[in-house]
Order: structure tokens, then sequence, then C-alpha cells
């Protein structure tokens, strides 16, 4: 990662938080698939998007942390994730996962997977679903339609927007639906700026 430029963010801020899920079992296809990858990387503008992005949270919620769930992906990793979903028609599939015959922004280092910890009650905030929950729940653009049938509450609303306005004033761009999912730059632009991590 080092050496395609990518920087370590808790070199950066020690005091953002790491979970890295797809370096444990605790993901999606229940399988380590990061091995020695334990650390969360990336690219440097990026990288300093997230810092001033903390910093923003910090100055109003200084209760709360960021915390990492993934960052810099490597391309066999989003391979395995494609193969495994194969009973998805692809069309479907990359509202969750993007096909790796495109490569996802995450592989460029310039997509982040978040969430917030609360410090006090030793927890993460609740955002309504867990990650990588793959359905309409985890949707940012469904919240109002999801309180009205009263499967989302206010509260969990709140939380992922606190999230949110913290990053897209960093300059971050969120998805529509994925709520722990963040931009830097568009495809376009990181494939034009940075090397693929295979
Ligand atoms: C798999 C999920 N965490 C994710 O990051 N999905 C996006 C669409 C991706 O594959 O880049």
């Amino acid at each position: 990662m080092l050496s395609q430029g990518l920087v370590d963010i808790q070199t950066l801020d020690s005091t953002i938080l790491v979970d890295l899920k797809y370096s444990t079992t605790d993901n999606f296809m229940n399988t380590d698939l990061y091995g020695e990858l334990t650390r969360s990387y990336l690219q440097k503008k990026p990288a300093e998007m997230l810092i001033n992005a903390h910093k923003i949270l910090q100055k109003d919620h200084p209760d709360l942390r960021l915390l990492i769930y993934d960052s810099a992906r490597p391309l066999s990793v989003q391979q395995k994730f494609w193969t495994s979903l194969d009973t998805i028609p692809p069309a479907k599939r990359v509202e969750f996962v993007d096909d790796p015959a495109e490569g996802s922004i995450n592989n460029y280092g310039s997509a982040i997977d978040l969430t917030l910890y609360d410090t006090s009650a030793k927890k993460p905030l609740d955002m309504g679903t867990q990650y990588d929950y793959f359905g309409e729940l985890a949707s940012p653009v469904l919240e109002n339609q999801m309180l009205a049938a009263e499967k989302l509450t206010k509260k969990q609303i709140d939380n992922r927007l606190i999230l949110r306005n913290v990053m897209e004033k960093a300059g971050y761009f969120k998805s529509s639906n994925k709520w722990w999912h963040f931009n830097a730059l568009s495809k376009s632009k990181a494939k034009e700026l940075y090397q693929i991590i295979e």
C-alpha cells in the first residue's frame, strides 16, 4: 500500500478508530479476506479529507469518533465479493458491490466505509442496520419512507445525519443506498489519478 502512495490513516490521526471488518470473520462473507492487511489506508488527499471530517465531528460532538470499517481494498478481494453474490443478477448486485471488471473506488484508495463510535457508551451509534446490510433499510434516499413505515427511528436517522454532515463538509460524497459508504471523488477521476490496488 505504502509503495503506491497510500497513507496509514492512524499515523495521521491516532484518535480515529479502525475495525477493518474484512480483516475479521465479522463480515457478510464470514471470512477473513484481508489476512495481513489490518490497517486502514487511503490515498493522501482522501486521507486528509477524512482527518478534516474527524476534526469537524469532534468540534461539535467531542464524545464521538469516526470508526472505519473499510478503506483501501485490493481488487482480488473485490472479485471474491462479486463471485460470492453470484446468485444475484449483476444489475442488482452492483447496488451493493461494484463489479471488479470496472473496479470499485475502494480499489483506488479513495472511498471509505465507516460509522460513528460513542466513547461514553463505549459502542457504535445505532444507525438502524448493521454494516453491509444489503437492503432498502440501509438506503439514505429511503429514510423518510422508512421512518413513516416505522422501520427506522428518528434517532437512527439523526445519527446517520451526523455522519453524513461531517463527511460532506469535508468534501466526501454520500452513497444513495449505503449509509456507511462515502467516495472522495468520482470513479473516473480516481482512475485518472491513482493506480488500482491489485
Ligand atoms: C461491499 C460494500 N462494503 C461496498 O463497499 N460496496 C461498494 C459498492 C463497492 O464495492 O465499492
